[in-house]
C-alpha cells in the first residue's frame, strides 16, 4: 500500500515534470506555463494560495530573469538544499516504502524463520542451460532499454532548451524548432518500447520453462524418496515446496533479470548524468542520501514489527477457527459452541487492535511521504530556478535533473525491494535445491537384478533387527525370524503396536532392517531390482485402500498400467467388484471421488483387491484388508480374499482371529519378536497367549 502510494507519487511528481515541458511547448509562453503549474498543484494535492504557490512564483522570476537576463540571483547557499532533497528524500520515502513492505515477508524475517540451506548455483545452472540463448536476448534487450533510459531526461532537457530558447529569441517557427528533438524523442520512446517488450516476452518465457523444468524435476525427486523420508517430511511441507516455493523463486529470477539490471544500470547511467548537469547538486545528494536512508530504516522497521504482530495475532484467531470447525463434532457434543465463539471472538478482536495500530503508523508514515514528495518537487524547482538565474543551469539542465533524479529514485526504491525479493528467492530456491539433491537410501532403479529363474515364493526373514529412522532409539523388531513357505498362508497376530505391520513393510522394502536380512527365495531382496519386487512380485493390501481421483478402470489398471480391459474386467470378476461396478451408470468409467469418497469401504476394499490382483504377484500381504469393514462387507471380501490368495504366498496381519483361523500357520507376536507359533487348533490347544486373544475377542464380540 505504501509502496503503492509513493509510486503513485512519483508518477505525479514526474508527470508534472514532463507535462510542464510539454505544456510550455504547447502554450509557448511562460507565464501560462506557472498558471498551469500551480493550477495542477492546487487542484491534485495542494490547498490553494499555499506556499508552494509562492515559491514556484518566485522560481519562475528567477527563470524569467535568467532569459531576460536583467538579474543576478540570490545566494546558491539558500537553493542548494532543497534542490538535493529531490534525490535524496525520495529515495528516503522509498526506502522506508520498502521497510515498511507490510504484506511481505522481510528479508531478516525469512531469514529468521528458516534455517535457509545454501543456495546451490550449479543446480540452477542445469535448469538455466537449456535457456541459455533465450536469457542473453533477454538481457540484451533489458540492458538497451535500460541505456535508452538514461537518454530520455538528458534529451528531454535538450526539448526544453529549445523552448527556452525559442522564448528568447522568437527565431522561426515554434513548431520548425521543436520538430527535431521532439521527433528524435519519440524515436527514443518507440525504441525502447519495443525493446522492452522484447525482453518481457523472453523473460517469461525462460522464467515459465525454467520454473516448469523445476517442478518436474522436484516430483520425480521427491517421488522416488524412500518412505522413511516422508515419514520425516510433512506432505503440506513437500507440496509448498512444489507451489510456493518455485512461484517464489520464479518470480525472484525474472524480477533480478528486468528489474535488477535495468535498475542497476539505470542508477550508474543517471546517476552520471546528475553529475554532469550539476555537480554540485549531486555531490550534496551523496553527503545526505546515508542519514535518509537510516531514517527511512527506522521507520520502516517500526512498522515491520507492528506487521509482524499483527500477522502473529491474524494467524492464532485463524487457529482457533480451524480447530473447532475441524473438530466440530467434539465441540457439538460438549455443547461448547458459546465457549469457541468467545475465544474466536476475542482472538479476532485483539487482532482487529493491532491491525488498526498498524494503519495508523501507515497513515501517518504515508502522510509525511506525500509532505516530503511535494517538497522536494518543489525544493528541486526553486533550487534549479535559482542555479539558472545565476547562469550556472539551463532551463533544460533543470528538467534533465529532475527527471533523471526521479530516475536514480525509482531506480534505487526497485533495488532495495529488490534486495527483499532476491533474498527471497534465494531461500525459497535453496529449499528446493536441498530437495533435488537428495538421494533415496533405497533407490527404486540401481542395478538390482531381476532372477532368471520363475519365482517359488519362500520369503524368510532371518534375525531382524530394526528401528524406525525417525525413532533410532526405539527397536521395533528384535532378532524376528520367521519363514514363509511358498503357496501357504502365514498369520500374524499380537498387541497393537507390537511390529505386525513393521514385517511387512520390510517385506516390500520401505524400510530396510538395522540387522538381518529378508530373503526372497535364498536371495537378498536388497539386491533385487525395487521395480521389480513392489511391481510384479509383491501384492499389497491395506486396511485402508486409497484410491486416486480418477475412474475405477484407471484404478485398478494402476496395478498394472498395461493392462488390457479384459484383464482389468477379470481382476474386478476376482474381486467380488465387477457386479457392483456394473450397477454404477458409467460402469468402469465412474470416477471414484477424491481418495475413492465416492465409495463404501466394502467397495474401495474390492477395488484395491482387484488393483492387486491384477499383477498377479506370487506374493500377497494383506495387512488388516478386512478389519475396517461391517460384517456384510466383510463376507463379500472375505470371500474375494480367499480366492485371491490361492496358489500364492501370503502374509497376513490381522485383528479380527475369526478371518486367519484356516491359516497354514499363526504366529503371535509380542514386543517385536514372535512368542507363539502354529496352526489355529495348535495355539488353542497351547493355551496361551493366542487362546487369551480368542478368549477376549470373543467377549468382547457378545457385548
Ligand atoms: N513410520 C513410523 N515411524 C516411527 N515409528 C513407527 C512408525 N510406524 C510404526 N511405528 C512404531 O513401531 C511400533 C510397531 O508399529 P506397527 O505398526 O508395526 O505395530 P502393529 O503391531 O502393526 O500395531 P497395530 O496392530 O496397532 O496396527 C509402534 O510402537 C509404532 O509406534
Amino acid at each position: 500500500m505504501s509502496q503503492l502510494l509513493c509510486s503513485r507519487l512519483c508518477v505525479t511528481a514526474c508527470s508534472r515534470s514532463l507535462s510542464f515541458s510539454s505544456l510550455s511547448r504547447k502554450t509557448g509562453g511562460k507565464w501560462k506555463l506557472s498558471r498551469w503549474y500551480t493550477s495542477h498543484s492546487q487542484t491534485s494535492t495542494q490547498p490553494p494560495g499555499n506556499p508552494l504557490h509562492r515559491i514556484w512564483n518566485l522560481t519562475q522570476r528567477a527563470i524569467h530573469h535568467s532569459t531576460s537576463r536583467t538579474s543576478k540571483s540570490p545566494g546558491l547557499k539558500f537553493i542548494l538544499g532543497p534542490a538535493v532533497l529531490t534525490v535524496s528524500a525520495r529515495l528516503f520515502c522509498h526506502v522506508a516504502c520498502c521497510e515498511a513492505d507490510v504484506n511481505n515477508n522481510t528479508p531478516e524475517e525469512v531469514i529468521l524463520k528458516d534455517s535457509v540451506p545454501d543456495f546451490k548455483w550449479h543446480i540452477l545452472w542445469e535448469f538455466v542451460k537449456p535457456q541459455l540463448f533465450a536469457l542473453i536476448g533477454a538481457v540484451v534487450l533489458a540492458f538497451g532499454a535500460a541505456i535508452l533510459n538514461i537518454q530520455i531526461p538528458l534529451m528531454l532537457g535538450d526539448l526544453v532548451n529549445v523552448v527556452a530558447r525559442y522564448l528568447r529569441e522568437h527565431s522561426g517557427t515554434y513548431v520548425n524548432e521543436i520538430k527535431g528533438p521532439a521527433m528524435k524523442l519519440l524515436g527514443l520512446y518507440a525504441i525502447q518500447g519495443l525493446l522492452t517488450t522484447g525482453y518481457i516476452i523472453l523473460l517469461s518465457r525462460v522464467g515459465e520453462r525454467v520454473a516448469s523444468d523445476m517442478r518436474k524435476t522436484l516430483f520425480a525427486s521427491l517421488i522416488r524418496q524412500d518412505v522413511a523420508f516422508f515419514d520425516a517430511n510433512k506432505t503440506g511441507q513437500l507440496v509448498n515446496r512444489l507451489t510456493a516455493d518455485i512461484q517464489e523463486f520464479k518470480s525472484s529470477f525474472k524480477l533480478v533479470i528486468s528489474q535488477g539490471l535495468r535498475s542497476i544500470t539505470q542508477t550508474v547511467g543517471c546517476f552520471v548524468s546528475l553529475y554532469i548537469i550539476s555537480p554540485k547538486l549531486t555531490g550534496l545528494t551523496v553527503v545526505v542520501l546515508p542519514c535518509l536512508v537510516g531514517a527511512g530504516a527506522l521507520i520502516g522497521s517500526f512498522l515491520r514489527k507492528l506487521s509482524r504482530l499483527a500477522q502473529e495475532q491474524v494467524a492464532k484467531a485463524t487457529e482457533v477457527a480451524d480447530e473447532a470447525l475441524g473438530n466440530v463434532r467434539t465441540v457439538k457434543a460438549f455443547a461448547m459452541e458459546e465457549r469457541e465463539l468467545q475465544l474466536y471472538a476475542h482472538e479476532v478482536d485483539k487482532s482487529c487492535e493491532m491491525n488498526e495500530n498498524l494503519g495508523g503508523g501507515i497513515a501517518v508514515f504515508q502522510g509525511l511521504s506525500n509532505v516530503a514528495l511535494n517538497c522536494i518537487v518543489l525544493g528541486t524547482i526553486f533550487a534549479g530556478g535559482t542555479l539558472i538565474s545565476s547562469n550556472e543551469m539551463s532551463p533544460g539542465d533543470l528538467m534533465s535533473f529532475l527527471v533523471a533524479s526521479q530516475t536514480v529514485q525509482r531506480s534505487l526504491a526497485s533495488i532495495s525491494i529488490l534486495f527483499g525479493q532476491v533474498v527471497r528467492g534465494m531461500s525459497a530456491g535453496a529449499r528446493i535445491f536441498e530437495y533435488l539433491s537428495l538421494k533415496p537410501t533405497i533407490p527404486l532403479s540401481g542395478g538390482g537384478r531381476i532372477p532368471f529363474h520363475s519365482l517359488i515364493g519362500r520369503v524368510d526373514f532371518m534375525n531382524i533387527s530394526f528401528s524406525y529412522p525417525t525413532r533410532p532409539g526405539h527397536e521395533v523388531l528384535k532378532k524376528f525370524s520367521l519363514i514363509l513357505p511358498p503357496c501357504k498362508t502365514v498369520a500374524i497376530v499380537g498387541e497393537s503396536g507390537g511390529g505386525k505391520s513393521t514385517v511387512a513393510s520390510l517385506l516390500e522394502r520401505f524400510y530396510d532392517p538395522t540387522n538381518g536380512v529378508v530373503m526372497l527365495d535364498g536371495l537378498d531382496i536388497r539386491t533385487l531390482d525395487l521395480a521389480w519386487l513392489r511391481g510384479q512380485v509383491i501384492g499389497f493390501i491395506n486396511q485402508e485402500p486409497v484410491l486416486f481421483g480418477s475412474s475405477i478402470m484407471e484404478n485398478i489398471r494402476f496395478g498394472k498400467p498395461d493392462a488390457t480391459d479384459a484383464e482389468v474386467i477379470s481382476a474386478a470378476k476376482q474381486s467380488n467388484a465387477h457386479r457392483f461396478i456394473m450397477s454404477f451408470p458409467d460402469g468402469y468409467n465412474t470416477m471414484v471421488g477424491e481418495r475413492g469418497v465416492a465409495l463404501s469401504g466394502g467397495q474401495k476394499q474390492r477395488i484395491a483387491i482387484a488393483r492387486a490382483l491384477i499383477k498377479n504377484p506370487s506374493i500377497l500381504v494383506l495387512d488388516e484388508a478386512t478389519s475396517a469393514l461391517d460384517a456384510e462387507s466383510e463376507g463379500v471380501v472375505q470371500e474375494a480374499l480367499d480366492r485371491a490368495t490361492r496358489g500364492r504366498t501370503v502374509l497376513i496381519i490381522a485383528h479380527r482371529l475369526s478371518t486367519i483361523q484356516g491359516a497354514d500357520l499363526i504366529c503371535v507376536m509380542s514386543n517385536g519378536r514372535i512368542v507363539e507359533a502354529g496352526t489355529h487348533l495348535e495355539l488353542l490347544s497351547k493355551g496361551g497367549l493366542y487362546s487369551d486373544l480368542i478368549r477376549r475377542q470373543r467377549a468382547e464380540g457378545q457385548k
